[in-house]
């Protein structure tokens, strides 16, 4: 009898279909700190999987890690049920995984399309590649909503947009698998919500996608799968469906969160920060403030509301001593210097105004110095700190200590560099330096940006308890959940003018997001369901159908008002010289100084018609003076390093040397360009 029994023909619709990922037992440290311990995660083709975690828990580590950025200790990758090996980036597009991460890698005076190509041109022909490009950046704007002009250099692009064309290279390069880190922390609310749309088009085109968010509500709109990390290690995948924000952020923390913010009503009395007709142009000769006038009272939070990009900056910038204008401002009564002596952010610091910037990595931290030398700056000349040529350095590192020990940095060590620790520990020690000198006024930018629940509340908590304490507050945020529920009075931003105030409890989303989009007259304009979820093109169309409306109306008795500058279009029709035709072409340099110090950086990127030396190296640390300008021999800092980059497009290529960035008084700080490359060095920068 024949015994031999035929294996039983598996129908291949009907196998199991693999994880789109799988991650066994990876494990991670960075010396003695254990980013990754012995994860495990599966996550399905065709879904979108949210990964949520405190700060430092070990989520851009592990994806990092996914996209060959970092090297494992321990572990394995199966993509798509195939075990893969990821040493770099190359091989993680090979295996078709993309990833857009917080600090976008674009170059930032090379157009989309020589940006959407670089690194996967076809041949040392530039043209043919471009011409590709064109057609398929075409195909994809259509079918995912990704538009973006394929001509305009990255410099002119709103963030937004710039994001998109991240995107744009990662499905260039027929990513399947897309890995976005904090994707909608730099975005304004309509901007998110047009990159929820997009990640939904993706979806149903099967792509797989892995969100990492601080925001719960992002990850009950759209996620259908959510893990949880803390302090290393995976704690939990769970349905999106069967979970809620409260049990998230409780597994997230360890303990219960308060998802909302309790304060009691302000009890404002005199005025600590009067504006008059504060303005600005900028080297471009746009007007940036167009006559801001305002005041903060003692024991009050007032709250600017607004689409990035409308002024909110330069209105921090001035008054935190970092650019130059004309006007009039008070402090507790007495005249502030707008520009000369006086101006700058140390001499603003000393009349009793602390300023926590929107950057912290360009205004905010000089990232190669220790964390307690970022405690002192802008304040390091203060006799408690330096007795003449001397610095108190163990006295200064014992209160770093304990700085970070109240604002729970983690880890609370006081010698790491600021570059080594994830970005809500950055903004945590930013945070410490500038509350705990207890300041009569806090200018706050952008306050919990990339920082998670936990760290919120008790971020919101300190805040309201400086209010509470009689100081006042400004606060700037692109969050209307953030203004809303901090504010005592919300003032909205639009083209470099104040458009309204609006007490929280008397307004609302829509209301605001009217205002936001320059129309005030907000009882009669057509109010849409929900201006929140309108793109920018929408919220464009609906301010420019109001001031038309408004023009008719006023044109018999009055001239129409000045139409709003659009921003972006006014940008991007000034467009450089394409990179292909010059031969030698000077980078943006990134101007972002946070302190007063001597300027000896230097930034320059040449793109020459050569081939490009290999991979980029980071150089050794450039032998440039320590940024804070002390004559303190005992003070041992460690000096910028200088990073020289190449990159190569076709026949250009282009050198970056780049050491700790500097900045004059200008009004916005350009990004600083950086081209996709691994980093050598696992100590260097962790945002890339
Ligand atoms: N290049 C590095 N060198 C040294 N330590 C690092 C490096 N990158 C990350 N770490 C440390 O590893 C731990 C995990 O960091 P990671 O950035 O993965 O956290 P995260 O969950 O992404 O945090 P966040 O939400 O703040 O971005 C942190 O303690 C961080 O300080």
């Amino acid at each position: 009898m024949n015994t031999a029994v035929a294996a039983p023909e598996t129908d291949p619709l009907l196998a199991p279909v693999p994880p789109a990922i799988q991650l066994k037992g990876i494990s991670k440290a960075f010396g003695p700190v254990q980013a990754n311990k012995n994860i495990s995660i599966s996550v399905k083709p065709g879904t979108i999987h949210g990964i949520i975690g405190e700060n430092g828990a070990g989520k851009s580590t592990l994806m990092s890690i996914l996209y060959g950025f970092y090297k494992a200790d321990s572990g394995q990758i199966f993509v798509n049920g195939q075990e893969t090996q990821i040493p770099d980036s190359q091989a993680a597009i090979k295996a078709g995984i993309g990833m857009v991460f917080q600090h976008f890698k674009l170059v930032q005076n090379f157009t989309v399309l020589e940006n959407v190509i670089l690194g996967a041109e076809d041949g040392p022909l530039l043209r043919p590649s471009l011409n590709k490009a064109r057609g398929v950046l075409k195909q994809l704007a259509q079918e995912y909503e990704l538009n973006v002009d394929p001509d305009a250099v990255i410099e002119n692009l709103s963030v937004g947009h710039q994001q998109r064309v991240e995107i744009l290279k990662a499905l260039y390069r027929q990513a399947d698998i897309l890995i976005l880190d904090e994707p909608t922390g730099v975005l304004t609310p309509a901007e998110a919500d047009h990159l929820f749309r997009i990640l939904d088009n993706l979806r149903k085109e099967g792509k797989t996608i892995i969100l990492i968010t601080h925001k719960l509500r992002e990850i009950m709109n759209v996620t259908d799968t959510v893990s949880v990390m803390r302090r290393g290690e995976m704690t939990a995948t769970v349905q999106t469906s069967e979970t809620s924000p409260e049990r998230l952020a409780e597994m997230m923390v360890g303990r219960k969160v308060l998802l909302r913010v309790d304060k009691t009503p302000a009890k404002p009395a005199q005025p600590v920060l009067e504006v008059e007709n504060l303005r600005l142009t900028d080297d471009k000769g746009v007007e940036r403030l167009k006559g801001i006038s305002l005041e903060v009272r003692a024991g009050e939070i007032l709250g600017i509301a607004g689409v990035a990009g409308n002024g909110q900056s330069e209105l921090l910038e001035v008054l935190g001593g970092y650019a130059e204008a004309t006007g009039t401002v008070r402090v507790n009564g007495q005249p502030l210097p707008l520009s000369g002596a006086g101006s700058d952010g140390q001499s603003r610091r000393a009349r009793g105004i602390g300023h926590v910037p929107e950057d912290r990595h360009r205004a905010g931290l000089i990232m190669s110095f220790s964390a307690w030398e970022n405690t002192i700056f802008g304040y390091h000349r203060d006799p408690k700190i330096q007795t003449g040529p001397l610095m108190n350095n163990a006295g200064i590192k014992a209160e770093a200590a304990a700085k970070m020990e109240r604002f729970d940095v983690r880890p609370p060590n006081p010698n790491l560099s600021a570059r080594n620790f994830s970005g809500g520990n950055q903004q945590k020690i930013v945070l410490a330096r500038e509350i705990e000198r207890n300041p009569d006024i806090l200018l706050i930018g952008q306050p919990t940006r990339g920082v998670d629940i936990g760290a919120i509340e008790f971020i919101h908590q300190q805040i309201i308890r400086l209010r509470d304490e009689g100081k006042a507050i400004l606060l700037v945020s692109v969050e209307l959940d953030e203004i809303f529920s901090l504010s005592d009075r919300i003032a909205v931003m639009f083209d470099g003018q104040i458009m309204g105030e609006r007490l929280p409890d008397e307004t609302s989303e829509q209301e605001l997001g009217l205002l936001m989009a320059g129309i005030t007259d907000t009882a009669h304009a057509h109010m849409p369901a929900a201006p929140m979820a309108m793109t920018e093109e929408e919220l464009q169309k609906a301010a420019e159908a109001e001031a038309e409306a408004e023009a008719e109306a006023e044109a018999e008795t009055a001239p129409a008002d000045e139409t709003p500058v659009n921003e972006e279009t006014d940008a991007a029709a000034k467009k450089p010289e394409s990179a292909e035709s010059a031969d030698v072409v000077e980078l943006p340099v990134p101007e972002a100084k946070p302190f007063d110090v001597p300027d000896k950086s230097e930034t320059k990127t040449e793109i020459a018609t050569e081939k490009a030396p290999e991979a980029p190296q980071p150089a050794p640390p450039a032998p440039v003076a320590p940024s804070i300008e002390v004559s303190t021999a005992p003070v041992s800092v460690e000096a910028p390093p200088k990073v020289t980059e190449s990159i190569s497009l076709g026949s250009l290529s282009a050198t970056i040397t780049q050491s700790a960035p500097q900045r004059p008084k200008t009004p916005e700080p350009k990004p600083v360009a950086k081209p996709e490359t691994k980093q050598d060095s696992e100590e260097s920068d962790k945002d890339g």
